[in-house]
């Protein structure tokens, strides 16, 4: 049996206001350290231990995981950095509030925005500042690969390669994994372990800063999983 911890990033600033924030790169907020410090405290009390960490490009991601392995003083781990990882790119929604979008468009609509698989953000357009093709971090991504929106089964997409290709083939050496990612990320990628129903999917909120644990076969199914209280 095999252990994996997938553990979404403390509170963000932008959390806490409420935004849609995508691939913005927002800072932890004080509650977020305050979660990540927490997160790192439950597994070392739990005797967990980790040979590598896997995050996205995002601070928000890369900042909770070091809290959290400083906590278990495995800051020395190797820890792999990828923008498959990130957030769900949410389009020309990033930056603008929740509860004003909600006012403007319609809970319902904002609601599927956020939770239906399916539906896409409004679209940004290359020209806008917000494209993350004007960032160094994404130079080498192909044109097809940087989004201008995206619905999860876009996000799933993106991650699956990045979880077959090096999450499974590093516990499949019999690494202990640590993945720090993001809710919609995440999503994504419990989605796919747990083969949810869309209905399914779209309930499923992950909490910030609470190590998820998944105990796999040895063909990496699922056997169960938890949260760490
Ligand atoms: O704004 C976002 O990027 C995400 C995560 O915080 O929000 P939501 O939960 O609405 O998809």
């Amino acid at each position: 049996m095999q252990k994996l911890v997938l553990l979404r990033h403390g509170q963000s600033v932008w959390n806490q206001e409420n935004r849609f924030t995508g691939w913005t790169d927002v800072d932890l907020s004080e509650q977020g350290r305050q979660e990540a410090t927490h997160a790192g405290q439950l597994l070392r009390q739990h005797g967990y231990g980790f040979d590598i960490g896997f995050t996205s490009v995002l601070k928000r991601a890369i900042k909770t995981l070091d809290i959290a392995l400083e906590e278990m003083d495995l800051l020395w781990i190797p820890v792999q950095k990828s923008w498959r990882l990130n957030e769900r790119f949410y389009g020309a929604l990033q930056g603008l509030n929740k509860a004003e979008t909600s006012a403007k468009y319609g809970a319902e609509q904002v609601l599927r925005w956020r939770r239906d698989p399916h539906e896409l953000p409004p679209a940004l357009t290359r020209d806008d500042p917000r494209f993350p093709g004007h960032e160094a971090r994404y130079q080498h991504l192909t044109a097809r690969e940087l989004p201008l929106t995206e619905n999860l089964r876009q996000t799933m997409a993106r991650v699956l390669p990045f979880w077959t290709e090096q999450i499974m083939s590093a516990i499949r050496s019999n690494q202990r994994v640590l993945v720090c990612a993001h809710g919609n990320s995440l999503r994504a990628l419990v989605q796919y372990i747990d083969h949810l129903t869309d209905t399914e999917v779209a309930a499923l909120n992950i909490p910030t800063g609470v190590p998820l644990v998944y105990e796999l076969d040895d063909d990496l199914n699922r056997l169960r999983h938890y949260y760490l209280e």
